[in-house]
């Protein structure tokens, strides 16, 4: 999906929802663990429910791949159930050596090789360019490059000074050079919305992944007002929030409104972009 795409899509639907499909097979509602593929089952029902509210969807490769082959093979079938005007963004945080990356990318953007056909992957920037050139190979895939995470732990790193800026921004202004806007995004937390009015001077045009509303405790209101721009500019992810809102034989229902909720929300903030 292109960058003018992927904007039409949010004016369009008036959203720049992303659902976290992180399919907890231990949180699943009781009466679908007699199906063939349980989480499958869970995440097609969810997709059926929030497809009116959201432009993108994000399965966390964490909650396939503890699942063994059964978990790789609900992936591949998922990512095969979305809609195609749908964003998807496979959350892998990948990044080594060059010819690693090769084979990293060629899974998540490459079924003719036996990979999935993602749009986008999560890569962490720790190793540098070589690292991320390779998914950047594939014209017309994204790279969504990790630059300040939801978590505590970011502090750790990515706030350090070096020179007279702090880690997430050199990584922001050396991998401009790397791509531009039309293939890289950069992952800021909800969390650090105080930190959205420096990230937007530094990457005025770049999507940004923004996960951390709902369980996190981010303001998708502060996201919103320091973060959109004039083409959207923004996919706001929401996982727990959605996903688990019941357990019972109602979760798709619950499911739809806590995306519908997120999706009036971000209609009443895109009005206000000129
Ligand atoms: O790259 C991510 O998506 C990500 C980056 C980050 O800084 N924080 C963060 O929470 N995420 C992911 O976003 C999702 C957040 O899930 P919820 O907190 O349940 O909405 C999880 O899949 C996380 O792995």
């Amino acid at each position: 999906m292109t960058y003018s795409e992927l904007s039409e899509q949010i004016f369009q639907k008036q959203s720049y929802l992303c659902v976290g499909l992180d399919t907890d097979s231990r949180k699943l509602p009781p009466h679908l663990l007699t199906e063939a593929d349980p989480v499958f089952t869970f995440n097609k029902a969810i997709i059926d429910a929030t497809i009116d509210f959201a432009v993108a969807y994000k399965p966390n490769i964490a909650f396939y791949e503890a699942q063994g082959p059964r978990g790789w093979e609900s992936l591949q079938k998922t990512l095969d159930y979305i809609p195609k005007d749908c964003f998807t963004i496979a959350d892998a945080k990948r990044g080594d050596i060059g010819n690693t990356s090769d084979l990293y990318a060629r899974t998540f953007f490459d079924p003719t090789a036996a990979g999935l056909a993602f749009d986008s992957v999560t890569v962490a920037p720790y190793m540098g360019h070589d690292s991320v050139m390779p998914f950047l190979a594939y014209k017309g895939k994204w790279v969504i490059l990790l630059a300040l995470t939801s978590n505590v732990g970011s502090a750790d790193f990515q706030r350090q000074i070096i020179g007279d800026q702090e880690l997430f921004e050199m990584v922001i202004e050396t991998a401009k050079t790397w791509a531009g806007p039309d293939q890289l995004m950069f992952v800021v937390g909800a969390t650090q919305a105080n930190e959205l009015k420096r990230i937007r001077e530094l990457a005025p045009d770049n999507f940004l992944l923004v996960p951390g509303v709902g369980t996190q405790g981010g303001s998708l209101a502060d996201v919103s007002r320091l973060g959109l721009t004039k083409t959207g500019g923004l996919l706001v992810n929401a996982s727990r929030s959605i996903l688990y809102a019941s357990d019972g034989t109602d979760f798709a229902d619950r499911a739809r409104a806590e995306a519908k909720a997120l999706q009036l929300e971000m209609a009443h903030h895109l009005a206000t972009i000129s």
